[in-house]
């Protein structure tokens, strides 16, 4: 009943509303993950706006947008080298870069944020746009594990407010999590389907519930690999390997984290743990929280569980 309702409710709330057409993107936040949606969204012929507020990161995003562009390029054109460096030209020409959001979003049909897991900082983002972002405009978190309806509730567009998540490495991970919120309106929901498949992605919706689909089993399964492992247990090589080629996964748990990085899997579990503060999945890990003090953030800071040098 309580689905048949949100869906009439969704139905009747946007009947007005046309279904937006994502052809052009801001992406606020040029870390792994805003980088990695920029080159899709820019190689499937959008045009990208990728926002930080650190120029040097924005450097490095575009160089490495360029270095991916090249490894795939190498393969897919294999034979037509000259189609290749136009399909990198034509790419890069889709991107450009800005260190204030609010200068750029005036021509967007879609704002989505891959910055740092705080609810907060999420928060006072969006509010800002939302006043300055014309009233067509979707916005979109790829947050992990946050609630879309409290970061929404800082805006006045819930309607045109959901949830995008992909996946890191997103140039290669083929899933986007769409997710709806109660007030999210169908058409906005069509548009980001929409605008995943035109990405070249394969989606699935997921109702507004903590970790959606993927984090909310992985969370629980990686914890109780740093579990294990702090009980001595197993040796991280010897549980990376048993999930290996155990279970096919193509990374072990620890490989994994670094390569997720540290400090973001220390954010996303902190919100876990501050919301069931009872539930011993989502305890304090000693281990993760003396790595980051040491600055062991994985890969991205060449050491993590492994050194990456
Ligand atoms: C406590 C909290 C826990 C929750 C955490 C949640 C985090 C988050 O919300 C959700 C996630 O993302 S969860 C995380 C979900 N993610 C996972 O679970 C990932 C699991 N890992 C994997 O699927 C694989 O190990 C990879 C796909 C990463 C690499 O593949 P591989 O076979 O092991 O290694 P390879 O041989 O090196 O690479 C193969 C080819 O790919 C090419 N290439 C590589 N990187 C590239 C890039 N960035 N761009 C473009 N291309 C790239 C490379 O050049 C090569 O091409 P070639 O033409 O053949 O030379
Ligand atoms: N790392 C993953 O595997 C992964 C996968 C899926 C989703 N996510 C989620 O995506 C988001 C980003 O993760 P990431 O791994 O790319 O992080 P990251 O640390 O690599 O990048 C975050 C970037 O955001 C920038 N930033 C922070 N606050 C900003 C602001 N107010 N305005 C503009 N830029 C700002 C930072 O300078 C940084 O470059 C998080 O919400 C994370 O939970 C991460």
């Amino acid at each position: 009943m309580a689905f048949f309702t949100h869906h009439v409710c969704r139905a009747l709330s946007s009947s007005a509303v046309r279904n937006v057409v994502i052809k052009h993107v801001t992406i606020i936040g040029g870390g792994q993950m805003g980088a990695g949606i920029a080159q899709v969204a820019a190689s499937t012929g959008h045009s990208v706006t990728l926002v930080d507020t650190n120029t040097d990161i924005l450097k490095a995003a575009v160089k490495g947008i360029e270095g991916n562009l090249k490894r795939m390029v190498k393969k897919k054109f294999a034979d037509k080298p000259e189609a290749g460096e136009e399909f990198i030209q034509k790419a890069l020409q889709n991107v450009s870069t800005s260190t204030d959001a609010g200068s750029v979003v005036q021509g967007s049909d879609l704002v989505l944020e891959a910055i740092v897991e705080n609810l907060k900082v999420k928060q006072d983002l969006f509010s800002g746009l939302d006043k300055l972002a014309p009233a067509h405009t979707i916005f979109a978190s790829n947050t992990s594990s946050l609630s879309i309806t409290d970061i929404a509730s800082s805006t006045n567009r819930l309607d045109r407010f959901g949830g995008l998540h992909f996946f890191n490495p997103v140039p290669l991970m083929r899933l986007v999590e769409v997710i709806a919120t109660s007030a999210t309106s169908q058409e906005t929901f069509d548009s980001l389907m929409n605008f995943s498949k035109m990405l070249g992605k394969t989606s699935v919706s997921c109702k507004d519930t903590p970790g959606f689909i993927v984090n909310r089993l992985l969370l629980p399964y990686i914890m109780e690999a740093f579990r294990m492992y702090e009980r001595g247990d197993g040796s991280k090589e010897d549980i990376d390997v048993a999930m290996k080629l155990g279970c096919g996964y193509p990374m072990g748990p620890f490989e994994l984290s670094d390569y997720v990085g540290l400090d973001t899997m220390k954010f996303i579990m902190d919100g876990w743990s501050a919301d069931n503060p009872d539930n011993p999945i989502f305890a304090q890990s000693e281990m993760l929280n003396k790595m980051i003090a040491e600055g062991k953030l994985g890969k991205k800071t060449g050491e993590g569980f492994y050194k990456y040098k």
